[in-house]
């Protein structure tokens, strides 16, 4: 297996010095991660996934999860815009022609232009397939209707990746992904909703309304936008995997630090076998995560098809950081139920992970299909 790149860690490292300062406070007041924002745009990491002739770091993906493990070990809001980035940036630069290429990539790897990435709608999370939302063609332009949910970062996207009906009566064969840019007349954000974690991620409704986006802003071939978009997740959960990570690893060194400090019974909390195993299991769960985690991004950086190693990497480590924030809070007693504390804060962002991005039932069904077909 191969190691990050260096250079982009240090960046990494100091991005999540500054994010981990504000990360409790993000949390608390449920605000976006301004100031993690900012130190990953100063160091150049919006760009991770962008290639080095649009500006961007060109990062392999094992690089990548290295990165966002580090950030999200941090602050889990902060680490989660890497994800906003990559899947739409990687979309872009996968499907895009030379000219959006010119027009986006640049503005995104600088971080000037904030994404988004906007598949689900309320009635379908996990059923991609079955989208409302359409665009119909009037002369040079389609002209979009209808709301999709639970858009991450939708209020301060610039560009958002939506995916819309554009051939109502199929389903895989019918989708396009068109690029809406902020302010196109007939396009609305709702900032909604007050979720138990990832609290900095600000979620929207965006509402299409007669929405009229001209031909030139559709994003590879017109009824192909659902195979474009669920290849776009491979990456994003393989992603998310480090995400959780992160998660997890700031879960269990708050809980190693406690152990190593805190003393009952005359002696310190890690040499009673409870916590001490309890300790070694968080441990090996963590290292395994990584493992299934940097070996789909190795099988990514090889140019092989990640769909079922990233199911499985999302899938074990979403899991794996519940059970060890779990545990990191039992370790903590009644001192880990406070807000503010690491690991009950990490409990909550570890829940999100199972959830988004494809919940971990998708990622079984996506397993499955992979061993049998799809039967
Ligand atoms: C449930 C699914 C895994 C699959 O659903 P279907 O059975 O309805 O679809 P398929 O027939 O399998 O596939 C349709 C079509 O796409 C091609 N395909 C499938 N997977 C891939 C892939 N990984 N890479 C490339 N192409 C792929 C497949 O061959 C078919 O093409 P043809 O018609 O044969 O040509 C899927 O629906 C799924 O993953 N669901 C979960 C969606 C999800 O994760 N949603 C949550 C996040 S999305 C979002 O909006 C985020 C907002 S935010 O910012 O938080």
């Amino acid at each position: 297996m191969s190691a990050p790149d260096t250079k982009v860690m240090e960046r990494a490292r100091r991005a999540a010095c500054v994010a981990a300062k504000h990360a409790a406070a993000v949390d608390l007041d449920e605000r976006f991660p301004y100031e993690g924002h900012a130190a990953l745009k100063a160091e150049g990491l919006l760009g991770l996934s962008v290639p080095g002739e649009y500006g961007g770091l060109d990062c392999d993906a094992r690089t990548a999860v290295a990165v966002v493990e580090e950030v999200a070990a941090a602050c889990a809001s902060t680490a989660a815009l890497l994800l906003t980035w990559a899947g739409p940036a990687g979309a872009l630069a996968a499907y895009g022609t030379k000219v959006q290429k010119n027009r986006y990539l640049p503005a995104i790897a600088s971080g000037d232009c904030a994404l988004s990435f906007a598949l689900t709608e309320d009635h379908c999370g996990s059923d991609a397939g079955a989208i409302r939302a359409t665009a119909t063609r009037a002369g040079d332009d389609w002209v979009l209707e209808g709301r999709k949910a639970w858009i991450g970062n939708a209020i301060n996207a610039d560009l958002t990746l939506v995916a819309v009906k554009t051939d109502p009566a199929q389903r895989s064969r019918g989708v396009t992904t068109f690029l809406v840019d902020k302010g196109t007349a007939g396009v609305r954000v709702e900032e909604m909703y007050s979720k138990m974690g990832a609290r900095g991620t600000r979620h929207g409704d965006l509402r299409l309304e007669a929405a009229r986006v001209p031909a030139t802003q559709v994003l590879g071939e017109v009824g192909r936008g659902l195979p474009q978009m669920l290849h776009s997740l491979d990456y994003i959960r393989l992603l998310t995997a480090a995400h959780a990570l992160g998660i997890a690893r700031a879960a269990h060194d708050s809980a190693v630090t406690y152990a190593s400090e805190r003393e009952t019974f005359g002696q310190k909390l890690f040499t009673h076998q409870a916590i001490g195993f309890s300790i070694a299991d968080c441990a090996t769960w963590i290292h395994a995560a990584r493992l299934i985690t940097v070996d789909a991004a190795t099988r990514l950086d090889k140019g092989e098809d990640i769909g079922a190693a990233a199911a499985m990497a999302k899938l074990h480590a979403s899991e794996t950081a519940t059970r060890v924030a779990h545990a990191a809070i039992q370790v903590h007693g009644a001192w880990g139920l406070l807000k503010g504390n690491v690991a009950e804060r990490a409990y909550r962002d570890a829940r999100v992970t199972e959830i988004w991005d494809g919940t971990s039932e998708i990622q079984r069904l996506i397993i499955t299909r992979s061993i049998f077909g799809r039967g």
